[in-house]
């Protein structure tokens, strides 16, 4: 077994090795931020980081956006992470020589308005009443979201990104980007994702917020830091999981096979019989030791207005006025995002004359295919950054 030293030798030397969190105050009062919903907020701290180096020309950004429960910690570890911790979240594909090439890109990743990992959300203390936020948080869309990422862009000093990429509620929020701002990105990737939440996906939201909300522990969103309703959260996540697997995934991984015997115990106590039971309720678990409930109700609502075509009158209307280049890419066996909802926006953009590269993956892990599947999003990505990066210095080269 390796020593600590050892460990940590071998994590400073991986990927982008040791990474902090920044932070950045934006939207100081009186400069708030208007809200999609009304009223307005200030000041909104972010939490991000950034691998690799900005070019003195301010022309290699890359921003990820992540999705519902993510953070800004992409790539790397912390110094003072323990041993079993995991890196970053896409590490795999951030680093010197990887997809996000960190020998060339400068990488950008942000925690989301209304989260619970740094940047302002319902658990951050209000500056007028020095109390959490809690309910009396403002509702937020993913146009706000994009509003402080594409602040804190600025506030870095980047005029234009070379590409603005996620999955999920991260490809929410590059659509609107391109549609919000459509002169401040070079390339659109958007991954697992939809021009609106189905009908389907919000009634699932809908049953994740009703669990957490009838938890007694719930209290109407006033629990204190570090407690709240744990049994509702996880339930909440519980049900959220299945729908980021498969039926295939879940037959592959777990199958019927029993959890702790080889035959049924034939009692309703222990609950967990089946793997599948077991696994779900260890994810229900870890859920609740790193996210807040009132974030989750924020963010799933978030999620469930997003609509771009009513948004701005057509999906055409919505991304007519950026020249990124897309890439679009669905999963096979995602039942939340479906490839019928890729290839709308796919539409939209052949429509109004956009340059756009579409793909439906083959895999069997359903909508977290695009946390899983890290060769395909190597082979597909790379590439389409590398045409990106050098069109722009041929641009570039173009103007000096
Ligand atoms: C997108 C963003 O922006 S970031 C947010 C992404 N992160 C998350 O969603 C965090 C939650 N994690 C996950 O959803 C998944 O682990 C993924 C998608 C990240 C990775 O998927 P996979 O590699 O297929 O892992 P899988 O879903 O099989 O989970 C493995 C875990 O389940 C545990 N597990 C497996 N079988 C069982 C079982 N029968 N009983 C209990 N636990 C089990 C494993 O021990 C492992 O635990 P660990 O994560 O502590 O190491
Ligand atoms: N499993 C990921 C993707 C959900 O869309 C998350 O929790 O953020």
């Amino acid at each position: 077994m390796a020593t600590q030293q050892e460990t940590t030798e071998a994590r400073q030397h991986s990927g982008v090795g040791f990474v902090q969190t920044k932070l950045a105050t934006l939207f100081v009062p009186p400069h708030w931020l208007k809200l999609a919903g009304g009223g307005e907020l200030g000041p909104i701290q972010v939490a991000y980081e950034t691998y690799g180096e900005l070019t003195p020309a301010k022309d290699n950004a890359i921003f990820i956006c992540h999705a519902l429960t993510g953070d800004a910690h992409a790539a790397g570890y912390y110094e003072d992470d323990d041993e079993k911790a995991k890196p970053g979240w896409w590490d795999d594909l951030i680093g010197p020589g990887r997809t996000l090439d960190t020998d060339k890109y400068f990488v950008i990743c942000a925690n989301v308005l209304g989260g619970c990992q740094g940047t302002t959300g319902p658990g951050s203390i209000n500056s007028e009443t020095n109390q959490p936020y809690r309910l009396n948080f403002p509702f937020i869309t993913v146009g706000d979201i994009v509003e402080v990422h594409s602040a804190l862009t600025r506030h870095l000093g980047i005029e234009q990104l070379l590409a603005v990429i996620g999955g999920s509620l991260g490809g929410m929020q590059v659509l609107e980007w391109a549609a919000r701002f459509p002169k401040q990105l070079r390339s659109a990737i958007c991954l697992a994702s939809a021009a609106q939440l189905s009908a389907q996906g919000i009634a699932f939201n809908a049953v994740g917020r009703r669990a957490i909300k009838t938890d007694p522990e719930y209290k109407d969103g006033e629990y204190e830091a570090g407690a709240g309703p744990r049994y509702g959260l996880a339930l909440a996540r519980m049900i959220a999981h299945i729908t980021y697997l498969s039926d295939q995934s879940i037959e592959m991984k777990f199958g019927r096979r029993l959890q702790d015997h080889d035959t049924f115990t034939y009692e309703m106590l222990p609950e967990v019989e089946f793997q599948v039971e077991s696994y779900l309720h260890y994810q229900g678990k870890r859920f609740v030791e790193r996210f807040d409930a009132n974030s989750y109700l924020y963010l799933t609502r978030a999620m469930d207005y997003f609509d771009l075509e009513s948004q701005y009158g057509s999906l055409t209307n919505a991304l007519g006025k950026t020249d990124a280049r897309f890439l679009i890419a669905s999963y096979d066996s995602d039942w939340l995002f479906t490839t019928t909802q890729s290839k709308e926006i796919l539409r939209a953009l052949i429509e109004c004359g956009k340059h756009v590269s579409f793909i439906e993956l083959k895999s069997p892990f359903g909508h977290d295919s695009f946390l899983i599947e890290i060769e395909q999003l190597q082979n597909m990505i790379t590439p389409f950054l590398e045409q990106a990066y050098q069109s722009q210095l041929i641009e570039s080269a173009q103007k000096t």
